[in-house]
């Protein structure tokens, strides 16, 4: 049976007076790579911020398995999201510092282990997402794919439950995009982590999510839930299937029951 992981209760989003998304109620489960999808501005990432504490939403809450996570006081808040992981879109690597001390700073900062235990658990965490061998180099010079792969394995130096992505692919070729979807599915399959991801990347959607959830911009609500696949199959919306058909299929075709391709 399903386990929930997160919890959206009665979810109200909002800067200052302007709201943004309301009403959103939605369980994401553990191992799920979950995707909130919808078009452009309709609060994608303002969502991703109240999820990860970065933001505080004007009404709801948002529940860590059972525990509340804006209800709680600030140490336990930040106890819940030690549990998380972040890759924001720009993978925000310090350019400063080589990978290594890069994937080093958040367990030098959080934990006390010896120094040589660190080593281990960095290397691991490059050697995870292909770049053993490039600890010593800087970011920039690296290619727009390993940064990103590097930021993945920094946002995993903390073995965190649940990982959440800003638009990992944006910027990426299709190969790389495509590798990066790979790695992220081997992740939640070999570590068992729960993946919630912001993207409009179809080919990402289709080949990796397992649920999603669609915010409307004209509503200011989600529209729908359900596995990419099944909404591309079955819904009726004509803004779900504009979306997902890349705009090619403005309606579902009644006498036909074969499914459009993307
Ligand atoms: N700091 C802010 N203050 C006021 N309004 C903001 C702020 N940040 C974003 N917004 C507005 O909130 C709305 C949602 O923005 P958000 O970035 O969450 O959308 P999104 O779905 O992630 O967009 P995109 O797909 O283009 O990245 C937009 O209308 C945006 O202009």
């Amino acid at each position: 049976m399903a386990t929930p992981c997160l919890t959206i209760k009665n979810l109200t989003l909002a800067y200052a007076d302007y709201v943004i998304q309301q009403d959103l109620n939605f369980t994401v489960n553990q191992g799920d790579i979950f995707i909130i999808m919808g078009s452009s501005g309709c609060g994608k990432s303002t969502l991703l911020m109240n999820l990860i504490g970065l933001m505080q939403p004007v009404k709801g809450d948002v529940l860590y398995g059972e525990d509340s996570l804006w209800q709680a006081d600030h140490q336990t808040r930040q106890r819940l999201l030690q549990r998380t992981g972040v890759l924001f879109q720009s993978g925000a690597l310090l350019s400063s510092m080589t990978l290594f001390e890069n994937v080093a700073l958040p367990l030098t900062e959080h934990t006390r282990l010896a120094a040589g235990r660190i080593r281990q658990l960095v290397n691991y965490k490059l050697a995870l997402v292909g770049l053993a061998g490039f600890a010593d180099f800087y970011p920039a010079e690296l290619s727009g794919g390993m940064q990103k792969r590097a930021g993945l394995a920094r946002a995993m130096a903390l073995d965190p439950e649940i990982l959440f992505f800003d638009e990992p692919s944006a910027g990426l070729d299709p190969l790389s995009a495509k590798l990066l979807d790979d790695l992220i599915r081997n992740l939640r399959d070999h570590l068992g982590t729960t993946i919630i991801m912001v993207t409009h990347e179809l080919a990402s959607i289709f080949a990796i999510g397992t649920n999603s959830v669609f915010l409307d911009t004209e509503t200011k609500t989600m529209i729908a839930i359900g596995p990419p696949q099944q909404l591309l199959a079955e819904s009726k919306d004509p803004k779900i299937i504009r979306f997902l058909t890349r705009g090619e299929t403005a309606a579902r075709p009644t006498d036909s029951p074969k499914t459009p391709a993307v």
